[in-house]
């Protein structure tokens, strides 16, 4: 790619393996997940996902996605548990949509596609930080959740809320005081398999951790995510939408259920 990877026909998805030949590597995300093909594994634990909202820092518009980052010097927000061992600690959520209703998440039920899917971005304290964790195969780990047209959620409106100030790539503002953990299900059942980033440099050291249960969404709140940019100002306006990669190849890897 003679130029940065995005989402458009000469950047997107189909052309990362030329810079990133991980692309084709074994344990690729995201999949499309078939419920009846998963198997239950009673060893599996609850998911523990601790949240300090004094954690969150920022909301920054990074020209493919926006994300909120927080503060991960200490193990004040954390997931434990479910399949994971040790200690992750909380660095950013972001999500992925589409340019319609129809379509927007990176993973798929039996083929089913969501209008967005909300990823939190852990990363494992055996290591010294998340740029070191993220090149190690038990590195990271991700909490998908699928999001559903429904009533508008009062909690992603915090975040959509900002948007007026992080329209353009490279635009960032101060974001404090968010309890992400109010962007979850109800129920916290959940698949679980051996996965990568779904975006370049698309290392293969994420633990993906994707949800049953969907959260809700409005359709004017979906509106909203495409009135965001992937350009910078100045440049010609493309309006940021359809920021997710197709399902990848499972290669005989394994989905486990933490439900039956
Ligand atoms: N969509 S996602 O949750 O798999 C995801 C999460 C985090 C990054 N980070 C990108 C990055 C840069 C260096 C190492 O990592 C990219 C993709
Ligand atoms: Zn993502």
């Amino acid at each position: 790619m003679s130029h940065a990877w995005g989402y458009a026909a000469d950047n997107g998805p189909d052309k990362w393996a030329d810079s990133f030949p991980v692309a084709n590597g074994a344990r690729q995300s995201p999949i499309d997940i078939i419920p009846g093909a998963s198997s239950y594994d009673a060893g599996l634990k609850p998911l523990q996902l601790k949240y300090d909202p004094s954690n969150c820092l920022e909301i920054l518009n990074n020209g493919h996605s926006f994300q909120v980052t927080f503060a991960d010097d200490t193990d004040s927000s954390t997931l434990k548990e479910g399949p994971i061992s040790g200690i992750y600690r909380l660095k950013q959520f972001h999500f992925h949509w589409g340019a319609s209703d129809d379509k927007g998440s990176e993973h798929t039920v039996a083929g089913t596609k969501y209008p967005a899917e909300l990823h939190l971005v852990h990363w494992n304290t055996k290591y010294p930080s998340f740029g070191e964790a993220a090149s190690k195969p038990d590195g990271l780990a991700v909490v998908g959740v699928f999001l559903k047209i429904g009533g508008a959620n009062a909690s992603l409106q915090k975040v959509l809320d900002t948007f007026s100030d992080i329209k353009a790539k490279g635009k960032q503002t101060t974001f404090a005081g968010f309890d992400p953990s109010t962007l979850l299900p109800g129920c916290l059942d959940y698949w679980t398999y051996d996965g990568s980033l779904t975006t370049p440099p698309l290392l293969e050291s994420v633990t993906w951790i994707v949800c049953k249960e969907s959260i809700s969404v409005s359709a004017e709140q979906m509106a909203k995510f495409r009135s965001l940019l992937f350009s910078a100002e100045g440049e010609k306006e493309c309006c940021m939408m359809d920021n997710y990669r197709p399902p990848q190849p499972l290669k005989g890897r394994s989905v486990r259920a933490s439900f039956k």
